[in-house]
């Protein structure tokens, strides 16, 4: 589990703080819509964003999740050398599944509001409902190139957005 500690907001870049917030406000886009209340966006070096939010409830795909229907756009929507100059960023720290896929990528950043040990500990409130407790830092050490991580950063809409959700 991450033990990470949280950066305040105003430790970013207020670039990166910009697209982290977009991220979130993509998290709430998801849940009003019925879905999980996850979203990100990639950022291309020049400046293109390419959007992802949560799918698994509106389209019954359990590996729906915000960052890997973003990589799926990205891919399609960017070149190789774009996505490796690419920034991620996300409302929640990508899980095992979508680190994968951000690895795979070849996406060298990401940027992460709430922590997966924050995430668990407000879903773990309900009975069965799953998690997979391992920090994407972990998974990416396995990899083969670097990816630069920032996160846990303190935003409190980050959380709020899962208020009520997981009951
Ligand atoms: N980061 C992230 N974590 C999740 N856990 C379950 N679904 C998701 C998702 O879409 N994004």
């Amino acid at each position: 589990m991450s033990l990470t500690p949280p950066l305040p907001a105003d430790a970013l870049a207020p670039v990166d703080l910009g697209h982290l917030e977009h991220a979130i406000t993509l998290a709430r886009a998801a849940r009003d819509r019925g879905d999980h209340p996850f979203g990100a966006v990639v950022v291309a070096p020049d400046g293109t964003v390419v959007e992802g939010l949560n799918s698994v409830v509106t389209q019954d795909d359990p590996t729906g999740h915000a960052e890997t229907n973003l990589v799926r756009a990205a891919a399609a929507r960017l070149t190789t050398e774009a996505l490796r100059g690419a920034t991620l960023y996300t409302s929640t720290e990508p899980c095992a599944m979508c680190t994968g896929a951000i690895y795979w990528a070849g996406i060298p950043r990401v940027v992460y509001a709430l922590g997966e040990d924050e995430l668990i500990r407000i879903v773990q409130a309900q009975e069965g409902i799953p998690t997979l407790a391992l920090p994407c830092r972990e998974v990416f050490a396995r990899g083969g190139r670097p990816v630069e991580v920032i996160g846990p950063v303190l935003l409190p809409e980050a959380a709020a957005v899962h208020d009520g959700f997981w009951i």
